[in-house]
């Protein structure tokens, strides 16, 4: 409803037929852009062939309703169909790749279809294009002009209440994750290529709508509005605004589309000469905004607006209590772990067993091979050998996204936390294995219940490790102490039974490192099952009913904390001593 004002907007311009076209274009280059926020601003992956996803579609359209006749409602449903089919191709080629390869990827297939589109002329018409396109109809009127406008505002309108929905979610925060940090949040169930794909689809089909609406309005189709230059231009109004939310790509369309009609008068009569030179201009446009705002200016904006805080949660939250099983049973074994860099044999063949309600402390001296043993056991990285067992289950070689869900939760020797989320929001991160809502549920706002409970469940996580008032704030605001709690937290509401600390007491405080104890030592005493890493001895001893020790690799010792202190291969390997 905060956007029911852009209704409005063509019963303003209705005297001035040149502003509603204006318009028009408006609320079309703002659905591309909305495809970028989804992709971009929370997925973090960049495309330049939006233009070529709204072709695809245009022309789908077009084709459909010129050659065969057929209704341009058929033509909507082949546009988005077809660009669908197209992000799904590429997509599924290209969100596996890293760095700059799908920027190239997608830079190449708009190209590719460019030509296509100029060179397949008994199909496309050619650089000439396809005229006389049918007008959309509805309820048996034309729609053109002031309809037209109104029309394609109230399309923005559900599109933006509907992608809305997405940031305050499950698959939000997931997105926004991923962007991140890929490891963290496949840590918490997220399988990174696929809901990469996904957004790349959303966001296709998204562009794919703007494309059959810029069809109908111009009712003529020709490459020239699908090429790179075009795709640039979305990308490079999406970013000017503000990529990250929905208020600045908004603005960034509105100001780009006035611009470019300003700056299409504007520089010949400066230049003295016509041409394409608001391409140029915007290039100086994109730089000055990314030097001053490079949030986009809509962050600039925002900061002169009083600050909105979240409310706490109240619904009933999901269990956080592990389900009880027979304390000292056997619930995660490892046998014979090898992993090799090259020829760096950083695991040589460990095993050990983990049962369940113990604290099992992995020592070692530096480069033992304590954070690599653990990377394999969460599935973090392949194992060149052994096998890994969750409660009994064989887990080894599966991606952590798919071990986490069996109940095994880790957390890092560096805290991965996402800044921009809230504390609650970092915490709620756990949830996502435990929560369902699809892309479609969520786009339609039928998640609420859903999330409540999740944010809950959150809320009483961090209840439960002391973080309950800073819920709210930005998690860049804890200390570091904090900061290793709220991961904890976010263990917790994941509702992990074996919890996996990678160096939990590194940064703290004495008196943070004894809090952490008395949190840990609860945690076993509630059920849970920990592993733990550190170099803190102090911190192990006082903690750990049993230690596993490595050294290059080798799994030196195994005992109660007494045991293995008196035993000489640790003492050898910590202080040098020699072994009798
Ligand atoms: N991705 C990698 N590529 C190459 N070598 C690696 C990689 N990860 C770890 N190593 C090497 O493997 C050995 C074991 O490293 P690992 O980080 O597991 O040790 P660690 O016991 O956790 O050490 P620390 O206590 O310093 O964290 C080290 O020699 C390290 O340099």
């Amino acid at each position: 409803m905060r956007y029911a004002w852009l209704l409005l907007l063509p019963f303003l311009f209705l005297p001035f037929p040149y502003y509603l076209t204006l318009l028009t274009f408006f609320a079309l280059s703002a659905m591309v852009a909305l495809s970028l926020h989804v992709l971009t601003g929370l997925a973090g992956m960049t495309s330049f062939a939006q233009a070529a996803f709204m072709g695809v579609s245009a022309y789908a359209t077009a084709l459909l309703t010129l050659r065969l006749g057929a209704s341009p409602w058929l033509g909507l449903l082949a546009g988005l169909g077809l660009s669908l089919l197209f992000a799904l191709l590429i997509g599924a080629l290209t969100v596996r790749l890293k760095g700059h390869f799908l920027p190239l990827a997608t830079i190449a297939w708009q190209v590719a279809l460019y030509i296509l589109a100029g060179n397949l002329v008994g199909l496309t018409g050619g650089h000439t294009g396809l005229t006389d396109l049918p007008p959309l109809r509805l309820l048996g009127l034309p729609l053109e002009g002031f309809a037209y406008a109104l029309f394609s505002l109230f399309l923005l309108f559900l599109l933006i209440g509907a992608l809305g929905n997405l940031r305050p979610s499950r698959l939000g925060r997931a997105l926004l994750a991923l962007r991140g940090d890929a490891l963290a949040a496949a840590s918490f169930g997220v399988d990174p290529a696929r809901l990469r794909l996904k957004a790349f689809l959303l966001s296709g089909v998204i562009a794919g709508l703007a494309g059959f609406l810029y069809a109908h309005f111009l009712r003529f189709v020709n490459p020239t509005p699908f090429s790179l230059e075009a795709s640039i231009k979305y990308l490079v109004m999406a970013v000017a605004g503000g990529v990250g939310s929905i208020p600045g790509v908004l603005l960034g369309a509105g100001l780009f589309t006035g611009l470019e009609d300003w700056l299409k008068d504007l520089l010949p009569l400066l230049l003295g000469r016509e041409g394409n030179y608001e391409t140029i201009a915007y290039g100086f446009i994109l730089a000055a905004i990314l030097l001053f705002a490079p949030k986009g200016l809509w962050a600039f904006l925002e900061r002169a607006l009083p600050a909105r805080k979240g409310a706490l949660p109240k619904a009933e939250p999901l269990p956080l209590k592990p389900p009880s099983g027979v304390r000292g049973e056997e619930v995660l074994r490892v046998e014979g772990l090898r992993k090799a860099f090259g020829g760096l044999l950083a695991v040589a063949g460990v095993s050990f067993a983990l049962r369940r309600g113990e604290i099992l402390a992995l020592i070692g001296p530096n480069g033992a091979g304590k954070s690599t043993t653990f990377n394999l056991v969460t599935g973090a990285i392949p194992p060149d050998g052994g096998r890994v067992f969750l409660f009994g289950r064989e887990v080894t070689g599966l991606p952590p996204y798919r071990i986490h869900p069996l109940g095994l939760g880790r957390t890092f020797q560096h805290p991965h936390l996402f800044p921009e989320l809230s504390v609650l929001e970092n915490a709620a991160l756990g949830t996502y294995a435990r929560t369902r809502a699809g892309f479609l549920q969520v786009l339609l706002g039928l998640y609420r219940k859903e999330e409540e409970r999740a944010l809950s469940t959150a809320y009483q996580a961090l209840k439960r490790v002391g973080l309950e008032g800073l819920a709210l704030e930005r998690a860049d605001r804890l200390t570091a102490g904090q900061q290793r709690l709220l991961e904890i937290a976010r263990l917790l509401a994941s509702g992990a039974e074996i919890l996996l600390l990678d160096e939990p007491g590194a940064g703290l405080r004495a008196g943070e490192k004894r809090e952490l104890a008395h949190l840990l030592k609860g945690l076993a005493r509630e059920g849970y099952t920990l592993l733990l890493v550190d170099h803190d001895m102090d911190l192990v001893m006082g903690l750990a009913d049993r230690v596993v020790v490595m050294n290059y690799g080798e799994k030196i010792a195994e005992g109660t904390p007494k045991e293995v202190q008196k035993n000489p291969l640790v003492r050898a390997a910590y202080l040098g001593e020699e072994v009798a």
